[in-house]
């Protein structure tokens, strides 16, 4: 929240407005990332197939106000999707097998892709 009004890139935003950074602007910025919106997960991996960290991936944030939970919460979504994989293959729901566009959601606290069906066989 600022603590008095601040200028800055011609706004002025008043004493007492709260701010949220933008990381979904990060994440889809084209000047760092070729079609931000395709899913393309080997965009994270060098030419030997190992995975390379980016500076520009931070959905906790950076600075002194990031993410205190980030640690236990790559713990608990490690363990969690690598569970499922274990234990089930998921395929489109025959009844909807179009999925969702992965750039089409509702924008709230987060960017949400609209709720679909999907089938999970025990492996
Ligand atoms: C996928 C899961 C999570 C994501 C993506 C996430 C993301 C974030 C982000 C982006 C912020 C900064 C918000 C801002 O701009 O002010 C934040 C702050 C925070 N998160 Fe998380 N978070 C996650 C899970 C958790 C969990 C599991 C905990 C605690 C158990 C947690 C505790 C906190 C706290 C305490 C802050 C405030 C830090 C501060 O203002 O100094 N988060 N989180």
């Amino acid at each position: 929240m600022t603590t008095q009004t601040v200028n800055f890139a011609n706004y002025v935003i008043p004493k007492g407005t709260t701010i949220v950074a933008n990381l979904w602007a990060v994440h889809n910025d084209p000047d760092v990332w070729d079609e931000p919106s395709k899913f393309k997960p080997e965009r994270h991996l060098d030419d030997k197939g190992n995975f390379v960290q980016s500076k520009h991936v931070i959905p906790f944030s950076v600075g002194p106000r990031h993410c205190l939970g980030e640690q236990l919460a790559r713990m608990k979504i490690f363990i969690f999707l690598v569970s499922m994989v274990q234990k089930f293959e998921f395929l489109p729901d025959p009844n909807e097998p179009d999925l969702p566009e992965i750039d089409d959601g509702v924008i709230g606290n987060g960017f949400f892709p609209y709720p679909f069906n999907f089938v999970a066989n025990e492996i």
